[in-house]
């Protein structure tokens, strides 16, 4: 079994590289951290980032977890290839362009591109908001499959993912610690980033966020609403070149691993998603970049 730890970062390309950073910094209100070879690394946390744009194609490169040191990323290398699933390591670069130790990508069964990390960077300092959005972390991050029952088997099969919720077989909300989701896989015609989510302190940062979006004319996919599987408030909104970013307030904890059953939500029904029955608009995905194993920057 492969113990994530939790998510680490996604990586994101881009063919505006300064409209990225700017809608980050100015609208969702993440630090801009460095910038560095035509990356920019985006801050929200203890991280020294959740979000790097690379420049260059536009669409989702990788989605990362931690893991807890290097025998068990040697470890997940191993379980991987006996599961038949290709892998490559990263080399030296890729680890420095990450600021990771060590490294491994591999694809879900769908085509999405996941990295296994040890020794992320950390910052020490206090992070320097762009705008007081209220962020407290980098909460989770959903990624599209066509079979969402599938994406369940392949992540409970080979790691320490376990099932928090279903909504039909629309979506799966997963937990790999006591959050109730860190990676959540929605229904779709092909691999791709769903959306990044920022936890905030308080129903006032969302609601706060909803009026200073609508007023800088950013497109609001959904919400304010409040999810019944984790029964966060949530916000949904659309950066440039499709990137959605979700804000959310009051993620239920699953304290009781041994007691939790669970639900399958009725995805025919709007309730399943908002609790408010608020407009439901598709949120959209960015695609997934395709390209072999290892090609990686
Ligand atoms: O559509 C349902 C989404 C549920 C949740 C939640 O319960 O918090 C999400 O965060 C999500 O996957 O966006
Ligand atoms: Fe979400």
């Amino acid at each position: 079994m492969i113990n994530l730890r939790d998510i680490a970062y996604v990586r994101s390309g881009t063919a505006d590289l300064e409209a990225a950073v700017r809608f980050a910094v100015d609208i969702v209100g993440l630090q801009e951290q460095e910038r560095d070879d035509g990356a920019a690394y985006l801050r929200a946390d203890h991280r020294h980032h959740c979000l790097a744009f690379v420049e260059g194609e536009s669409g989702v490169l990788a989605s990362a977890f931690s893991l807890g040191d290097e025998n068990e990323l040697a470890d997940a290398e191993r379980q991987l290839e006996a599961a038949g699933v290709p892998v490559a390591r990263g080399t030296s670069q890729q680890a420095r362009a990450r600021r990771v130790r060590d490294l491994l990508a591999f694809d879900d069964p769908f085509g999405n591109r996941f990295e296994l990390v040890v020794d992320q960077a950390r910052d020490a300092r206090p992070v320097a908001f762009g705008r007081s959005a209220g962020i407290t972390e980098f909460g989770h991050l959903c990624v599209d499959a066509p079979d969402v029952r599938e994406a369940y088997r392949f992540w409970s099969g080979l790691f320490n993912v376990r099932i928090s919720d279903w909504i039909g077989d629309w979506a799966a909300l997963l937990r790999i610690d006591q959050v109730h989701h860190k990676l959540a896989v929605f229904r779709g015609g092909s691999p791709g980033l769903c959306h990044i989510n920022f936890q905030v302190t308080s129903l006032d940062d969302v609601m706060r966020s909803w009026h200073f979006l609508e007023e800088n004319g950013v497109e609001i996919q959904q919400g304010p609403g409040r999810h019944p599987q984790s029964t966060a408030v949530f916000l949904y909104f659309k950066g440039p070149e499709g990137l959605t970013y979700e804000y959310s307030y009051g993620v239920q904890l699953i304290e009781d691993e041994a007691s939790w059953q669970p639900r399958w939500f009725d995805p025919m029904h709007p309730a399943s998603i908002d609790m408010w029955c608020g407009t439901s608009k598709r949120v959209s995905t960015q695609p997934q970049v395709r390209r072999p194993l290892g090609a990686d920057r």
